[in-house]
């Protein structure tokens, strides 16, 4: 049997992005692959990300979290996983223990500040973006990370080619289009995600300037597919339209699951993030979820 069987859990999203938070702080219980996976195929923990809460390991912090994918592979970052853990620890009255609204979270790309600001809505410092080609990483060495080129060529998108890439504690790929809704990105995602340039994959954007203030933006995950919301993407996304002359430091990003505030602050290069959460349900994974999954 699993250690996690009978383990409380919260559902939430932020966006619409579907989260699903586990605190092991206080045990030594690391979450497998295999369980992750097994947590994802049930309807009621369904998640396109899993925040494992751990406890802390950087002195000053919160909580150490591990990030989960659907398919079990692990990521750096999370951003409305981020703010649905802050709310958890602020607010659930079984993981909260702290005074205040102010936390620090780490995860294994680096340390999340995040404030409260009104019941469900949080900012989270998702720390400064990092651009140099194996800091993302890229296959090549390219000086300019403004625009890259892809290998894959799309019979039904030939014009995608060459995208931004940032990373944001996780490898993104922007590709910059008139039209977000133009795509099938369910078709086209999986291939881009996968293209030889990225050797940890990447997550796809595809983003759309309304204005300098406003972005249109939809994305295809690494390792959990299309989601109403993705955090980080809006980050780099926001950073790469800095970096191109087409966005402010400070715009709306517009997800399907709604909107996202965004800033690059040019004071110390950080990327914050301001979005709400939602808690769904709590409830406890049953013996029965595990079996098979190591
Ligand atoms: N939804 C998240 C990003 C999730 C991580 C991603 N799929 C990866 O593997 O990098 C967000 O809100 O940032």
């Amino acid at each position: 049997m699993s250690a996690l069987s009978n383990s409380r859990f919260l559902k939430m999203n932020g966006l619409g992005n579907e989260i699903t938070v586990l605190d092991l702080r206080g045990t030594s219980l690391l979450v497998s692959a295999e369980e992750a996976r097994a947590i994802a195929a049930d309807p009621r923990s369904r998640f396109d990300q899993l925040m494992v809460l751990h406890d802390p390991v950087t002195p000053g912090t919160d909580a150490f979290m591990r990030i989960y994918n659907t398919d079990g592979s692990e990521s750096g970052a999370c951003g409305n996983g981020t703010r649905c853990v802050a709310w958890a620890m602020v607010a659930d009255p079984v993981m909260s223990r702290l005074v205040g609204n102010g936390l620090v979270l780490e995860t294994k790309a680096g340390l999340l500040p995040v404030e409260r600001v009104s019941d469900t809505v949080f900012t989270v410092d998702m720390g400064p973006p990092r651009l140099a080609w194996n800091e993302i990483p890229l296959r090549d060495p390219y000086p300019d990370t403004r625009a890259i080129a892809v290998e894959t060529r799309l019979a039904e998108a030939p014009e995608l080619q060459r995208p931004s890439a940032v990373s944001m504690g996780n490898p993104h790929a922007i590709f910059w289009v008139k039209d977000a809704q133009a795509y099938d990105l369910r078709a086209i995602g999986p291939k881009l995600e996968h293209d030889p340039v990225f050797p940890e994959r990447a997550n796809i954007s595809l983003a759309q300037v309304v204005d300098p203030g406003h972005v249109v933006l939809r994305v295809w995950e690494r390792g959990a597919g299309l989601t109403r919301a993705c955090g980080s993407a809006a980050c780099a996304t926001l950073v790469a339209g800095v970096r191109k002359g087409l966005t402010d430091r400070r715009a709306t990003l517009s997800l399907p699951g709604g909107d996202l505030l965004i800033e690059w602050r040019e004071t110390d290069d950080h990327v914050l993030m301001t979005g709400p959460t939602e808690l769904e349900h709590e409830g406890a994974f049953s013996p029965a979820l595990f079996k098979g999954a190591a």
